[in-house]
Protein backbone atom coordinates (compact mmCIF):
# COMPACT_ATOMS: atom_id res chain seq x y z
CA UNK A 1 0.00 0.00 0.00
CA UNK A 2 1.09 3.48 -0.83
CA UNK A 3 2.40 5.71 1.73
CA UNK A 4 0.80 9.33 2.55
CA UNK A 5 3.54 11.53 1.73
CA UNK A 6 4.77 13.52 5.16
CA UNK A 7 3.00 16.39 6.09
CA UNK A 8 4.87 20.17 5.46
CA UNK A 9 4.18 23.25 7.31
CA UNK A 10 6.23 25.93 4.71
CA UNK A 11 7.01 28.91 6.12
CA UNK A 12 7.86 32.02 3.70
CA UNK A 13 8.80 35.59 4.01
CA UNK A 14 11.51 38.35 3.34
CA UNK A 15 14.47 38.55 4.72
CA UNK A 16 14.97 38.87 8.89
CA UNK A 17 10.88 38.57 9.30
CA UNK A 18 12.05 35.25 11.38
CA UNK A 19 11.13 32.50 9.26
CA UNK A 20 14.82 30.45 10.19
CA UNK A 21 14.30 31.24 13.74
CA UNK A 22 10.22 30.22 13.54
CA UNK A 23 11.18 27.50 11.50
CA UNK A 24 13.40 25.48 13.94
CA UNK A 25 11.09 26.01 17.33
CA UNK A 26 7.87 24.92 15.69
CA UNK A 27 10.07 22.14 14.12
CA UNK A 28 11.28 21.35 17.74
CA UNK A 29 7.56 21.29 19.29
CA UNK A 30 6.29 18.97 16.44
CA UNK A 31 9.62 16.85 16.27
CA UNK A 32 9.35 17.37 12.67
CA UNK A 33 12.88 17.66 10.35
CA UNK A 34 13.80 21.12 8.97
CA UNK A 35 14.67 22.70 5.67
CA UNK A 36 16.49 26.08 5.04
CA UNK A 37 16.51 26.04 1.72
CA UNK A 38 18.21 30.06 1.88
CA UNK A 39 21.44 28.09 3.13
CA UNK A 40 21.17 26.21 -0.52
CA UNK A 41 21.28 29.25 -2.44
CA UNK A 42 23.71 30.82 0.14
CA UNK A 43 25.97 28.02 -0.36
CA UNK A 44 25.82 28.07 -4.01
CA UNK A 45 26.78 31.47 -3.85
CA UNK A 46 29.98 31.07 -1.73
CA UNK A 47 30.99 28.16 -3.82
CA UNK A 48 30.90 30.04 -6.70
CA UNK A 49 32.63 32.89 -5.51
CA UNK A 50 35.36 30.69 -3.72
CA UNK A 51 35.75 29.42 -7.03
CA UNK A 52 36.14 32.88 -8.72
CA UNK A 53 33.41 32.45 -11.08
CA UNK A 54 31.70 35.81 -11.99
CA UNK A 55 27.99 35.80 -10.44
CA UNK A 56 26.50 36.93 -13.83
CA UNK A 57 27.69 33.87 -15.35
CA UNK A 58 24.62 32.21 -15.73
CA UNK A 59 26.51 28.89 -17.54
CA UNK A 60 29.35 28.96 -14.87
CA UNK A 61 27.36 29.24 -11.88
CA UNK A 62 24.46 26.70 -12.93
CA UNK A 63 27.38 24.48 -13.34
CA UNK A 64 28.44 24.96 -9.98
CA UNK A 65 24.86 24.65 -8.69
CA UNK A 66 24.73 20.83 -10.09
CA UNK A 67 28.04 19.88 -8.69
CA UNK A 68 28.14 21.45 -5.00
CA UNK A 69 28.34 19.25 -2.12
CA UNK A 70 26.47 21.04 0.59
CA UNK A 71 25.87 19.03 3.92
CA UNK A 72 24.29 20.09 7.02
CA UNK A 73 25.31 18.73 10.09
CA UNK A 74 23.97 19.10 13.37
CA UNK A 75 25.51 20.03 16.10
CA UNK A 76 26.41 17.72 18.73
CA UNK A 77 25.34 20.10 21.83
CA UNK A 78 21.99 20.51 20.07
CA UNK A 79 23.57 24.33 19.14
CA UNK A 80 23.53 25.66 15.31
CA UNK A 81 23.41 23.21 12.53
CA UNK A 82 26.67 23.22 10.72
CA UNK A 83 26.70 24.13 6.91
CA UNK A 84 29.47 22.28 4.37
CA UNK A 85 30.12 23.30 1.46
CA UNK A 86 32.30 20.83 -0.91
CA UNK A 87 33.72 19.50 2.52
CA UNK A 88 34.75 23.16 4.10
CA UNK A 89 32.51 24.54 7.03
CA UNK A 90 31.51 27.35 6.16
CA UNK A 91 28.87 27.99 8.71
CA UNK A 92 30.13 31.43 9.66
CA UNK A 93 30.62 33.07 5.57
CA UNK A 94 27.40 31.99 4.80
CA UNK A 95 25.52 34.16 7.17
CA UNK A 96 26.50 37.44 5.92
CA UNK A 97 25.07 39.89 4.49
CA UNK A 98 27.44 39.03 1.38
CA UNK A 99 26.47 35.83 1.56
CA UNK A 100 22.63 36.74 1.46
CA UNK A 101 22.98 39.40 -1.15
CA UNK A 102 25.19 36.62 -3.92
CA UNK A 103 22.50 33.56 -2.60
CA UNK A 104 19.54 36.89 -4.23
CA UNK A 105 21.88 37.15 -6.50
CA UNK A 106 22.43 33.28 -8.16
CA UNK A 107 18.79 32.92 -6.87
CA UNK A 108 17.24 34.71 -10.03
CA UNK A 109 18.58 31.90 -12.51
CA UNK A 110 15.86 29.07 -13.13
CA UNK A 111 18.55 26.27 -13.95
CA UNK A 112 20.06 27.06 -10.19
CA UNK A 113 17.04 26.96 -9.05
CA UNK A 114 16.27 23.93 -10.81
CA UNK A 115 19.07 21.78 -10.04
CA UNK A 116 18.00 22.58 -6.29
CA UNK A 117 14.69 21.28 -6.26
CA UNK A 118 15.31 17.55 -6.00
CA UNK A 119 17.57 18.07 -2.89
CA UNK A 120 14.83 20.10 -1.14
CA UNK A 121 12.38 17.60 -1.74
CA UNK A 122 14.55 14.93 -0.25
CA UNK A 123 13.77 16.40 2.87
CA UNK A 124 10.25 15.80 3.23
CA UNK A 125 10.30 12.60 5.20
CA UNK A 126 8.41 11.74 8.26
CA UNK A 127 6.96 12.59 10.49
CA UNK A 128 6.78 16.04 9.01
CA UNK A 129 8.97 18.74 7.21
CA UNK A 130 9.15 22.97 8.38
CA UNK A 131 10.47 24.33 5.42
CA UNK A 132 11.78 27.71 5.28
CA UNK A 133 12.42 30.16 2.08
CA UNK A 134 10.67 32.09 -0.44
CA UNK A 135 9.21 29.77 -2.82
CA UNK A 136 8.33 26.68 -0.70
CA UNK A 137 5.07 27.37 -0.46
CA UNK A 138 4.18 28.12 -3.91
CA UNK A 139 6.69 26.01 -5.97
CA UNK A 140 8.33 23.19 -4.15
CA UNK A 141 5.87 22.33 -1.50
CA UNK A 142 2.09 23.60 -3.58
CA UNK A 143 0.75 20.04 -1.84
CA UNK A 144 1.42 21.40 1.75
CA UNK A 145 -1.24 20.72 4.20
CA UNK A 146 0.22 24.04 6.13
CA UNK A 147 1.59 27.41 4.78
CA UNK A 148 2.46 30.42 6.66
CA UNK A 149 3.87 33.85 4.93
CA UNK A 150 5.93 35.44 7.86
CA UNK A 151 6.56 39.17 7.51
CA UNK A 152 7.46 42.48 9.49
CA UNK A 153 8.39 45.99 8.56
CA UNK A 154 11.87 46.72 6.94
CA UNK A 155 12.58 49.00 9.69
CA UNK A 156 12.07 46.63 12.03
CA UNK A 157 13.99 43.57 10.37
CA UNK A 158 16.86 45.78 9.78
CA UNK A 159 17.08 46.44 13.51
CA UNK A 160 16.57 42.42 14.55
CA UNK A 161 19.45 42.21 11.54
CA UNK A 162 21.19 44.77 13.45
CA UNK A 163 21.40 43.26 16.76
CA UNK A 164 21.64 40.02 15.48
CA UNK A 165 25.10 41.10 13.96
CA UNK A 166 26.52 43.26 16.47
CA UNK A 167 25.97 40.18 19.04
CA UNK A 168 28.26 38.28 16.70
CA UNK A 169 30.63 41.40 17.30
CA UNK A 170 30.17 42.38 13.49
CA UNK A 171 30.60 46.22 11.98
CA UNK A 172 27.56 47.50 10.86
CA UNK A 173 25.41 50.08 10.30
CA UNK A 174 21.28 50.09 10.81
CA UNK A 175 20.67 52.16 7.50
CA UNK A 176 23.19 49.94 5.37
CA UNK A 177 21.29 46.81 7.04
CA UNK A 178 18.24 48.37 5.64
CA UNK A 179 18.93 49.38 2.05
CA UNK A 180 20.87 45.95 1.56
CA UNK A 181 17.65 44.62 3.35
CA UNK A 182 15.43 46.27 0.94
CA UNK A 183 17.28 45.54 -2.05
CA UNK A 184 17.47 41.95 -1.42
CA UNK A 185 13.82 41.72 -0.94
CA UNK A 186 13.14 43.50 -4.21
CA UNK A 187 14.90 41.53 -6.58
CA UNK A 188 13.69 38.00 -4.49
CA UNK A 189 10.19 39.59 -5.17
CA UNK A 190 10.42 40.96 -8.48
CA UNK A 191 11.97 38.10 -10.57
CA UNK A 192 9.94 36.13 -13.19
CA UNK A 193 10.76 32.80 -11.42
CA UNK A 194 9.66 31.69 -8.08
CA UNK A 195 9.11 35.50 -6.42
CA UNK A 196 9.19 35.99 -3.42
CA UNK A 197 4.95 36.36 -1.89
CA UNK A 198 2.29 34.44 -0.34
CA UNK A 199 1.56 31.19 -1.29
CA UNK A 200 -2.36 31.03 -1.85
CA UNK A 201 -3.99 29.99 0.97
CA UNK A 202 -1.27 30.87 3.24
CA UNK A 203 -1.75 32.06 6.91
CA UNK A 204 0.14 35.67 6.59
CA UNK A 205 1.38 36.80 10.11
CA UNK A 206 3.03 40.40 10.65
CA UNK A 207 5.59 39.61 13.12
CA UNK A 208 6.16 43.37 13.62
CA UNK A 209 6.89 44.15 17.57
CA UNK A 210 5.62 40.31 18.26
CA UNK A 211 7.37 38.44 20.75
CA UNK A 212 9.12 35.20 19.30
CA UNK A 213 6.72 33.07 21.68
CA UNK A 214 3.81 34.82 20.22
CA UNK A 215 4.54 33.95 16.50
CA UNK A 216 5.88 30.60 17.52
CA UNK A 217 2.44 30.11 19.25
CA UNK A 218 0.44 31.35 16.18
CA UNK A 219 2.39 29.23 13.84
CA UNK A 220 2.16 26.24 16.06
CA UNK A 221 -1.42 27.08 15.60
CA UNK A 222 -1.67 26.93 12.09
CA UNK A 223 -0.72 22.91 12.48
CA UNK A 224 -2.02 21.94 15.37
CA UNK A 225 -5.48 24.28 15.85
N1 LIG B 1 9.35 38.20 16.37
C1 LIG B 1 10.62 38.56 16.57
N2 LIG B 1 10.91 39.56 17.41
C2 LIG B 1 12.19 39.95 17.63
N3 LIG B 1 13.27 39.40 17.03
C3 LIG B 1 13.04 38.40 16.17
C4 LIG B 1 11.72 37.92 15.89
N4 LIG B 1 11.82 36.91 15.00
C5 LIG B 1 13.13 36.77 14.73
N5 LIG B 1 13.87 37.65 15.44
C6 LIG B 1 15.33 37.83 15.39
O1 LIG B 1 15.61 38.43 14.13
C7 LIG B 1 16.83 37.92 13.61
C8 LIG B 1 16.57 37.38 12.21
O2 LIG B 1 15.72 36.24 12.33
P1 LIG B 1 15.84 35.03 11.33
O3 LIG B 1 17.26 34.75 10.97
O4 LIG B 1 15.04 33.93 11.89
O5 LIG B 1 15.11 35.64 10.04
P2 LIG B 1 14.98 35.01 8.57
O6 LIG B 1 13.64 35.41 8.05
O7 LIG B 1 15.27 33.55 8.61
O8 LIG B 1 16.11 35.79 7.79
P3 LIG B 1 16.90 35.35 6.45
O9 LIG B 1 15.86 35.13 5.41
O10 LIG B 1 17.75 36.51 6.09
O11 LIG B 1 17.67 34.12 6.77
C9 LIG B 1 17.33 36.88 14.61
O12 LIG B 1 18.30 37.49 15.44
C10 LIG B 1 16.10 36.52 15.43
O13 LIG B 1 16.40 36.13 16.76
N1 LIG C 1 13.59 29.24 -1.22
C1 LIG C 1 14.51 30.22 -1.39
C2 LIG C 1 15.40 30.54 -0.36
C3 LIG C 1 16.32 31.54 -0.58
N2 LIG C 1 16.37 32.15 -1.79
C4 LIG C 1 17.38 33.18 -2.09
C5 LIG C 1 16.87 34.58 -1.94
C6 LIG C 1 17.37 35.05 -0.62
O1 LIG C 1 17.58 36.45 -0.60
C7 LIG C 1 18.68 34.27 -0.47
C8 LIG C 1 19.10 33.98 0.95
O2 LIG C 1 18.02 33.38 1.66
P1 LIG C 1 17.95 33.43 3.28
O3 LIG C 1 19.06 32.57 3.78
O4 LIG C 1 18.14 34.86 3.67
O5 LIG C 1 16.59 32.89 3.61
O6 LIG C 1 18.47 33.06 -1.16
C9 LIG C 1 15.47 31.83 -2.77
O7 LIG C 1 15.50 32.42 -3.87
N3 LIG C 1 14.57 30.86 -2.56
Amino acid sequence: MAHAPAPVLTIDGPSGSGKGTISRLVAEKLGWRMLDSGALYRAVGYAAGAEGIDLSDEGAVTRCAQHVKIRFQASPDGGETHVLVNGHDATDELRTETAGAAASAIAVIPAVRQALVDLQLAFRKAPGLVADGRDMGTVIFPDAAFKVFLTASAGERAKRRYKQLKDKGLSVTLVGLQREIEARDARDASRPVAPLKPAEGAVVIDTTGMPIEVVVAKVFAVVRP
